[in-house]
Protein backbone atom coordinates (compact mmCIF):
# COMPACT_ATOMS: atom_id res chain seq x y z
CA UNK A 1 0.00 0.00 0.00
CA UNK A 2 3.11 1.99 0.92
CA UNK A 3 5.73 0.71 -1.48
CA UNK A 4 8.38 3.48 -2.26
CA UNK A 5 6.81 6.04 -0.03
CA UNK A 6 9.26 7.85 2.62
CA UNK A 7 7.62 8.65 5.95
CA UNK A 8 9.07 10.78 8.99
CA UNK A 9 7.02 9.72 12.30
CA UNK A 10 8.11 11.76 15.11
CA UNK A 11 8.20 9.82 18.74
CA UNK A 12 8.65 6.29 16.85
CA UNK A 13 10.63 4.96 19.78
CA UNK A 14 7.87 4.15 21.52
CA UNK A 15 3.93 3.49 22.39
CA UNK A 16 1.68 4.43 19.41
CA UNK A 17 4.63 6.56 17.47
CA UNK A 18 6.31 2.74 17.54
CA UNK A 19 3.03 0.84 16.54
CA UNK A 20 2.62 3.53 13.71
CA UNK A 21 6.63 3.34 12.59
CA UNK A 22 5.81 -0.45 12.44
CA UNK A 23 2.43 -0.48 10.74
CA UNK A 24 3.42 2.09 7.71
CA UNK A 25 6.93 -0.02 6.95
CA UNK A 26 4.36 -3.17 7.11
CA UNK A 27 2.59 -1.73 3.74
CA UNK A 28 5.74 -1.32 2.09
CA UNK A 29 6.82 2.72 3.84
CA UNK A 30 10.79 3.36 4.24
CA UNK A 31 10.22 5.31 7.66
CA UNK A 32 12.74 7.73 9.61
CA UNK A 33 11.60 8.13 13.24
CA UNK A 34 12.85 10.91 15.56
CA UNK A 35 12.91 11.32 19.23
CA UNK A 36 14.96 12.85 21.62
CA UNK A 37 17.42 9.05 22.97
CA UNK A 38 18.80 6.82 20.34
CA UNK A 39 18.28 4.19 22.26
CA UNK A 40 14.25 3.45 21.73
CA UNK A 41 14.69 4.35 18.32
CA UNK A 42 17.24 1.73 17.47
CA UNK A 43 14.49 -0.96 19.86
CA UNK A 44 11.87 0.23 17.33
CA UNK A 45 14.16 -0.44 14.02
CA UNK A 46 15.23 -3.87 15.48
CA UNK A 47 11.48 -4.55 15.50
CA UNK A 48 11.21 -4.58 11.99
CA UNK A 49 12.41 -7.67 9.81
CA UNK A 50 13.52 -5.52 6.26
CA UNK A 51 15.62 -2.92 7.68
CA UNK A 52 12.56 0.12 6.40
CA UNK A 53 13.11 1.77 10.05
CA UNK A 54 16.29 3.78 10.99
CA UNK A 55 16.07 6.36 13.83
CA UNK A 56 17.62 10.16 13.75
CA UNK A 57 17.44 12.04 17.25
CA UNK A 58 16.25 15.33 16.96
CA UNK A 59 14.47 17.58 19.68
CA UNK A 60 11.23 18.72 17.92
CA UNK A 61 11.01 21.93 19.74
CA UNK A 62 14.52 22.87 18.43
CA UNK A 63 14.54 24.74 14.91
CA UNK A 64 18.22 23.77 14.04
CA UNK A 65 17.48 19.75 14.83
CA UNK A 66 14.43 19.54 12.78
CA UNK A 67 15.96 21.85 10.15
CA UNK A 68 19.25 18.99 10.28
CA UNK A 69 16.30 15.98 10.31
CA UNK A 70 14.53 17.10 7.47
CA UNK A 71 17.42 17.63 5.42
CA UNK A 72 18.79 14.36 6.69
CA UNK A 73 15.76 12.13 5.56
CA UNK A 74 16.30 14.54 2.20
CA UNK A 75 20.00 13.46 1.70
CA UNK A 76 19.18 9.86 2.38
CA UNK A 77 15.99 9.20 0.54
CA UNK A 78 15.40 11.93 -1.86
CA UNK A 79 11.89 12.49 -0.75
CA UNK A 80 9.22 12.74 1.88
CA UNK A 81 6.10 11.57 1.30
CA UNK A 82 4.42 11.37 4.56
CA UNK A 83 4.86 13.56 8.29
CA UNK A 84 3.50 11.40 11.49
CA UNK A 85 3.40 14.45 14.25
CA UNK A 86 2.83 12.24 16.92
CA UNK A 87 5.53 13.06 19.62
CA UNK A 88 4.13 15.15 22.36
CA UNK A 89 2.42 14.67 26.18
CA UNK A 90 2.23 16.67 28.93
CA UNK A 91 2.48 16.35 32.74
CA UNK A 92 -1.14 15.96 34.85
CA UNK A 93 -1.30 18.91 37.02
CA UNK A 94 -4.21 21.25 38.46
CA UNK A 95 -4.62 23.94 36.47
CA UNK A 96 -3.93 26.79 39.26
CA UNK A 97 -0.90 24.90 39.74
CA UNK A 98 0.74 24.89 36.38
CA UNK A 99 3.67 27.24 36.22
CA UNK A 100 4.01 30.04 33.51
CA UNK A 101 6.92 27.95 32.74
CA UNK A 102 5.19 24.19 32.72
CA UNK A 103 2.35 25.90 30.56
CA UNK A 104 4.98 26.81 28.04
CA UNK A 105 7.07 23.12 28.35
CA UNK A 106 3.81 21.43 27.20
CA UNK A 107 2.49 24.34 24.29
CA UNK A 108 5.97 24.60 22.82
CA UNK A 109 6.29 20.77 22.91
CA UNK A 110 2.50 19.79 21.47
CA UNK A 111 1.91 22.97 18.97
CA UNK A 112 5.13 24.43 18.33
CA UNK A 113 7.02 21.19 17.68
CA UNK A 114 4.50 20.51 15.41
CA UNK A 115 4.56 23.16 13.77
CA UNK A 116 8.68 23.10 12.91
CA UNK A 117 8.18 19.58 11.78
CA UNK A 118 4.62 20.09 9.24
CA UNK A 119 6.87 23.85 8.02
CA UNK A 120 9.91 22.10 7.39
CA UNK A 121 8.99 19.57 5.30
CA UNK A 122 6.07 21.01 3.40
CA UNK A 123 9.11 23.78 2.34
CA UNK A 124 11.84 21.48 2.25
CA UNK A 125 10.47 18.41 0.47
CA UNK A 126 6.18 18.57 -0.23
CA UNK A 127 6.50 21.82 -2.03
CA UNK A 128 9.49 21.83 -3.81
CA UNK A 129 8.51 18.26 -5.16
CA UNK A 130 5.48 19.28 -7.09
CA UNK A 131 3.89 16.19 -5.56
CA UNK A 132 2.43 17.02 -2.35
CA UNK A 133 2.60 15.27 1.06
CA UNK A 134 0.34 13.76 3.67
CA UNK A 135 0.51 15.01 7.36
CA UNK A 136 -1.21 13.40 10.18
CA UNK A 137 -1.00 14.64 13.52
CA UNK A 138 -1.79 12.93 16.90
CA UNK A 139 -4.09 14.69 19.10
CA UNK A 140 -6.72 13.61 21.89
CA UNK A 141 -10.03 13.56 23.14
CA UNK A 142 -12.24 14.36 24.73
CA UNK A 143 -12.68 17.95 22.88
CA UNK A 144 -14.80 19.58 25.24
CA UNK A 145 -11.53 19.44 27.43
CA UNK A 146 -9.46 17.34 29.30
CA UNK A 147 -9.56 18.19 32.90
CA UNK A 148 -6.00 18.21 34.75
CA UNK A 149 -4.34 18.94 31.29
CA UNK A 150 -5.45 22.53 30.58
CA UNK A 151 -2.09 23.13 28.58
CA UNK A 152 -2.47 19.59 26.25
CA UNK A 153 -6.08 20.95 25.95
CA UNK A 154 -5.44 23.93 24.66
CA UNK A 155 -2.39 23.07 22.61
CA UNK A 156 -4.47 20.15 20.96
CA UNK A 157 -7.28 22.36 19.58
CA UNK A 158 -4.01 24.87 18.49
CA UNK A 159 -3.12 21.62 16.62
CA UNK A 160 -6.30 20.79 15.09
CA UNK A 161 -6.87 24.07 14.04
CA UNK A 162 -3.75 24.53 12.25
CA UNK A 163 -4.17 21.18 10.52
CA UNK A 164 -7.59 22.95 9.37
CA UNK A 165 -5.90 26.03 7.93
CA UNK A 166 -2.91 24.47 6.30
CA UNK A 167 -5.11 21.60 4.53
CA UNK A 168 -6.63 25.43 3.15
CA UNK A 169 -3.60 27.16 2.16
CA UNK A 170 -1.70 24.13 1.23
CA UNK A 171 -4.11 22.26 -1.40
CA UNK A 172 -2.64 24.30 -4.13
CA UNK A 173 0.32 22.18 -3.15
CA UNK A 174 -1.55 18.48 -2.88
CA UNK A 175 -0.47 18.70 0.42
CA UNK A 176 -3.33 16.98 2.97
CA UNK A 177 -3.41 17.13 6.72
CA UNK A 178 -5.91 15.76 9.35
CA UNK A 179 -5.37 14.90 13.11
CA UNK A 180 -6.04 11.87 14.08
CA UNK A 181 -7.65 11.87 18.02
CA UNK A 182 -7.43 8.85 20.42
CA UNK A 183 -9.04 8.57 23.68
CA UNK A 184 -6.97 6.34 26.21
CA UNK A 185 -4.35 5.01 24.72
CA UNK A 186 -2.66 1.27 26.79
CA UNK A 187 0.62 2.68 26.17
CA UNK A 188 3.35 1.98 28.38
CA UNK A 189 3.38 5.59 28.94
CA UNK A 190 -0.23 6.13 30.08
CA UNK A 191 -0.10 2.85 32.53
CA UNK A 192 3.39 4.03 34.19
CA UNK A 193 3.54 8.26 34.49
CA UNK A 194 0.61 8.92 35.64
CA UNK A 195 -0.86 8.66 39.12
CA UNK A 196 -2.69 5.28 40.04
CA UNK A 197 -5.78 6.77 40.65
CA UNK A 198 -5.78 8.68 37.67
CA UNK A 199 -4.66 6.01 35.86
CA UNK A 200 -7.33 3.81 37.42
CA UNK A 201 -10.03 5.55 36.83
CA UNK A 202 -9.79 6.08 33.28
CA UNK A 203 -9.49 2.13 32.99
CA UNK A 204 -12.13 1.38 34.95
CA UNK A 205 -14.72 4.05 33.27
CA UNK A 206 -13.87 3.80 30.00
CA UNK A 207 -17.67 4.43 27.86
CA UNK A 208 -16.22 0.87 26.02
CA UNK A 209 -14.66 -0.85 29.03
CA UNK A 210 -11.72 -1.28 27.17
CA UNK A 211 -8.83 1.71 25.63
CA UNK A 212 -7.85 2.07 22.80
CA UNK A 213 -4.45 -0.08 21.77
CA UNK A 214 -1.88 1.61 20.06
CA UNK A 215 -2.33 -0.37 17.33
CA UNK A 216 -5.56 0.92 16.27
CA UNK A 217 -4.50 4.32 16.41
CA UNK A 218 -1.62 3.40 13.75
CA UNK A 219 -4.23 1.24 11.51
CA UNK A 220 -6.32 4.67 11.31
CA UNK A 221 -2.99 6.56 10.66
CA UNK A 222 -1.80 4.18 8.08
CA UNK A 223 -5.55 4.63 6.45
CA UNK A 224 -5.20 8.26 5.88
CA UNK A 225 -2.41 8.36 4.52
CA UNK A 226 -2.70 5.34 2.28
CA UNK A 227 -4.62 6.06 -1.50
CA UNK A 228 -7.86 5.12 -0.07
CA UNK A 229 -7.26 8.27 2.26
CA UNK A 230 -6.26 10.61 -0.58
CA UNK A 231 -9.54 12.46 -0.06
CA UNK A 232 -9.10 12.96 3.66
CA UNK A 233 -7.69 16.43 4.55
CA UNK A 234 -9.02 19.37 7.58
CA UNK A 235 -10.51 16.11 9.23
CA UNK A 236 -10.34 15.29 12.87
CA UNK A 237 -10.95 11.68 13.05
CA UNK A 238 -11.12 10.19 16.68
CA UNK A 239 -10.20 6.97 17.65
CA UNK A 240 -11.72 6.46 21.31
CA UNK A 241 -14.04 3.94 21.68
CA UNK A 242 -16.76 6.91 21.70
CA UNK A 243 -14.51 8.89 24.31
CA UNK A 244 -15.36 12.32 22.86
CA UNK A 245 -19.31 12.00 23.46
CA UNK A 246 -18.70 10.74 27.30
CA UNK A 247 -15.78 10.06 29.54
CA UNK A 248 -18.28 7.63 31.49
CA UNK A 249 -20.03 4.34 31.36
CA UNK A 250 -23.62 4.26 30.31
CA UNK A 251 -26.52 4.44 31.69
CA UNK A 252 -25.14 5.93 35.35
CA UNK A 253 -25.38 4.03 38.18
CA UNK A 254 -27.87 5.82 39.75
CA UNK A 255 -30.62 5.00 36.59
CA UNK A 256 -29.54 1.77 35.68
CA UNK A 257 -32.43 -1.25 36.09
CA UNK A 258 -31.58 -4.47 36.76
CA UNK A 259 -31.07 -5.27 32.99
CA UNK A 260 -27.99 -2.85 32.91
CA UNK A 261 -30.44 -0.59 30.46
CA UNK A 262 -32.87 2.27 31.39
CA UNK A 263 -36.27 2.28 32.43
CA UNK A 264 -38.83 2.68 29.66
CA UNK A 265 -41.84 5.14 30.53
CA UNK A 266 -45.34 4.06 31.02
CA UNK A 267 -47.48 5.17 28.10
CA UNK A 268 -50.15 7.77 28.61
CA UNK A 269 -53.68 6.68 26.87
C1 LIG B 1 -6.28 10.51 29.78
C2 LIG B 1 -4.84 10.73 29.29
C3 LIG B 1 -4.70 11.19 27.91
C4 LIG B 1 -3.33 11.47 27.48
C5 LIG B 1 -2.35 10.57 27.66
C6 LIG B 1 -0.99 10.77 27.14
O1 LIG B 1 -0.66 11.70 26.45
S1 LIG B 1 0.13 9.52 27.51
C7 LIG B 1 1.67 9.99 26.74
C8 LIG B 1 2.36 11.05 27.50
N1 LIG B 1 3.76 11.12 27.06
C9 LIG B 1 4.52 12.12 27.49
O2 LIG B 1 4.09 12.97 28.23
C10 LIG B 1 5.95 12.07 26.99
C11 LIG B 1 6.56 13.42 26.81
N2 LIG B 1 6.48 14.25 28.02
C12 LIG B 1 7.53 14.91 28.53
O3 LIG B 1 8.64 14.87 28.02
C13 LIG B 1 7.29 15.76 29.79
O4 LIG B 1 6.14 15.29 30.45
C14 LIG B 1 7.11 17.29 29.45
C15 LIG B 1 5.96 17.48 28.45
C16 LIG B 1 6.81 18.02 30.73
C17 LIG B 1 8.36 17.86 28.83
O5 LIG B 1 9.49 17.54 29.58
P1 LIG B 1 10.90 18.35 29.49
O6 LIG B 1 11.97 17.37 29.79
O7 LIG B 1 10.99 19.11 28.24
O8 LIG B 1 10.68 19.41 30.58
P2 LIG B 1 11.21 19.45 32.08
O9 LIG B 1 11.08 18.12 32.76
O10 LIG B 1 12.54 20.12 32.05
O11 LIG B 1 10.13 20.43 32.68
C18 LIG B 1 9.97 21.75 32.20
C19 LIG B 1 8.96 22.44 33.07
O12 LIG B 1 7.68 21.81 32.94
C20 LIG B 1 7.04 21.81 34.23
N3 LIG B 1 6.84 20.44 34.70
C21 LIG B 1 7.36 19.32 34.16
N4 LIG B 1 6.91 18.23 34.81
C22 LIG B 1 6.08 18.68 35.78
C23 LIG B 1 5.26 18.06 36.76
N5 LIG B 1 5.22 16.72 36.89
N6 LIG B 1 4.51 18.82 37.57
C24 LIG B 1 4.52 20.15 37.46
N7 LIG B 1 5.26 20.82 36.54
C25 LIG B 1 6.03 20.09 35.71
C26 LIG B 1 7.92 22.60 35.15
O13 LIG B 1 7.56 23.95 35.04
C27 LIG B 1 9.29 22.37 34.54
O14 LIG B 1 10.24 23.34 34.87
P3 LIG B 1 11.06 23.22 36.26
O15 LIG B 1 10.04 23.35 37.34
O16 LIG B 1 11.72 21.86 36.25
O17 LIG B 1 12.02 24.38 36.19
N1 LIG C 1 -1.50 7.22 25.57
C1 LIG C 1 -2.62 7.92 25.53
O1 LIG C 1 -3.58 7.63 26.27
C2 LIG C 1 -2.75 9.08 24.60
C3 LIG C 1 -1.68 9.65 23.96
N2 LIG C 1 -1.86 10.72 23.13
C4 LIG C 1 -0.73 11.34 22.46
O2 LIG C 1 -0.16 10.44 21.54
C5 LIG C 1 1.24 10.69 21.43
C6 LIG C 1 2.02 9.44 21.76
O3 LIG C 1 1.65 9.01 23.07
P1 LIG C 1 2.23 7.70 23.75
O4 LIG C 1 2.71 6.77 22.72
O5 LIG C 1 1.23 7.26 24.75
O6 LIG C 1 3.42 8.34 24.58
P2 LIG C 1 4.99 8.09 24.67
O7 LIG C 1 5.42 8.85 25.86
O8 LIG C 1 5.27 6.64 24.58
O9 LIG C 1 5.51 8.76 23.36
C7 LIG C 1 6.00 10.05 23.25
C8 LIG C 1 7.18 9.99 22.30
O10 LIG C 1 7.54 11.31 21.94
C9 LIG C 1 8.95 11.46 22.06
N3 LIG C 1 9.21 12.86 22.42
C10 LIG C 1 8.84 13.50 23.56
N4 LIG C 1 9.29 14.76 23.54
C11 LIG C 1 9.94 14.92 22.36
C12 LIG C 1 10.62 16.00 21.75
N5 LIG C 1 10.72 17.18 22.37
N6 LIG C 1 11.19 15.81 20.55
C13 LIG C 1 11.09 14.61 19.91
N7 LIG C 1 10.48 13.55 20.44
C14 LIG C 1 9.90 13.71 21.65
C15 LIG C 1 9.39 10.48 23.14
O11 LIG C 1 10.72 10.03 22.96
P3 LIG C 1 11.93 10.73 23.75
O12 LIG C 1 11.53 10.77 25.19
O13 LIG C 1 13.12 9.86 23.47
O14 LIG C 1 12.07 12.09 23.15
C16 LIG C 1 8.41 9.34 22.95
O15 LIG C 1 8.92 8.36 22.05
C17 LIG C 1 1.53 11.86 22.37
O16 LIG C 1 1.44 13.07 21.64
C18 LIG C 1 0.42 11.72 23.38
O17 LIG C 1 0.21 12.87 24.13
C19 LIG C 1 -3.10 11.21 22.86
C20 LIG C 1 -4.20 10.67 23.44
C21 LIG C 1 -4.11 9.61 24.41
Amino acid sequence: MLDGQVAIVTGGGSGIGRATALELAGHGATVVICGRRQEPLDETGALEPHGRIAGITCDIREEDQVDALVDEVLARHGRINILVNNAGGQFLSPAEDITPKGFRTVVRLNLEGTWLMTHAVATKAFIPSGNGGRVVSVTLTPHTGLAGMAHSSAARAGVENLMKVLAIEWARFGIKLSAVAPGVVATETFMTKYPAAFRDHYTESVLAGELVTPEQVAQTIAFVVSPAGRAISGSVINVDHGHDVSQVRYPPREIATERGSIEQEARRT
